[in-house]
């Protein structure tokens, strides 16, 4: 399928063409097309198996593909966690995958592990710890930490490797309103300073806040793309998805 958002400028930070991923009898994904541009946030949203978590996992070579291509500046997606980091490609997991032991400082710092870690590194991490509001936990156990705390302690984690593409999967997801439009201010701030945001969201609300476009997944296929209120108003969009109360899963 045809694909939209590159810049002027040069290739669009993420291309996803035709992808197809199919699990054993299951396609998962089916000719999925759409791209993100330095400085965008594109929303994906759908069901409850529509196909979001697994084309997160294709950009970051954890599934196999049948078709299709990902593309990050221009290149083939690496495939290697070493090389995403290295193209400047950062993702948090819905289980946020914490340390619980570790401080949240160490947490932090565990992108940079690969490296010998200097005073840039730890001047990065407790840049983004101050800049989300977590100066004061930086000695704390993750595990000691609420919810919502936690949440951002994995979002600094991705943060902390300045990435040119960021990956949030479910951000807003068991998240209050208070700490959704913290979380709101963080993700314009990280696409206004030139980053490309891709989320999987639930949260229609926020969804429609902080995204420049949403790209709207049903059983595996691209059935809409557009704007916030494009997408609202598209009749197809409100009887796959949008019909359905948030986190509901369809009959
Ligand atoms: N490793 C796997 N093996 C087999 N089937 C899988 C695997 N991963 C995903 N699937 C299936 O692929 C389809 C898409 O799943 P995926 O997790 O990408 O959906 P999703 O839109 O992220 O759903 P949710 O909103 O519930 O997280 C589902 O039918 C799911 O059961």
């Amino acid at each position: 399928m045809t694909t939209t958002g590159s810049t002027a400028d040069g290739p669009p930070r993420l291309e996803v063409a035709g992808l197809t991923v199919t699990f054993g009898g299951l396609t998962a994904l089916d000719d999925v097309g759409f791209t993100v541009a330095d400085g965008e946030t594109v929303a994906l949203i759908g069901p409850n198996g529509a196909g979001k978590t697994t084309v997160f996992n294709a950009v970051c070579g954890l599934v196999r593909t049948r078709r299709g291509e990902v593309r990050v500046g221009g290149e083939p997606a690496p495939p290697s966690a070493t090389g995403l980091l290295r193209a400047g490609v950062s993702r948090t997991l819905q289980g946020l995958g914490l340390f619980d032991r570790l401080t949240v400082l160490e947490n932090v710092l565990v992108p940079l592990s690969g490296t010998r870690l200097t005073g840039d590194h730890l001047a990065a991490a407790h840049e983004v710890l101050a800049a989300l509001g977590l100066g004061a936990v930086a000695a704390v156990r993750a595990g000691a930490l609420p919810y919502p705390e936690r949440k951002r302690v994995a979002l600094a984690r991705a943060l902390v490797t300045r990435p040119r593409l960021l990956l949030l999967d479910e951000p807003a997801g068991g998240l209050g309103a208070a700490d959704i439009d913290q979380l709101a201010r963080t993700v314009r701030t990280v696409a206004d300073g030139g980053c490309a945001v891709l989320l999987v969201e639930h949260h229609v609300d926020f969804v429609t806040d902080v995204a420049d476009r949403v790209v709207v997944l049903d059983l595996g296929r691209v059935i809409a793309c557009g704007t916030p209120g494009e997408v609202r108003r598209d009749p197809a969009v409100e009887e796959a998805y949008l019909g359905v109360p948030a986190g509901e899963v369809r009959p």
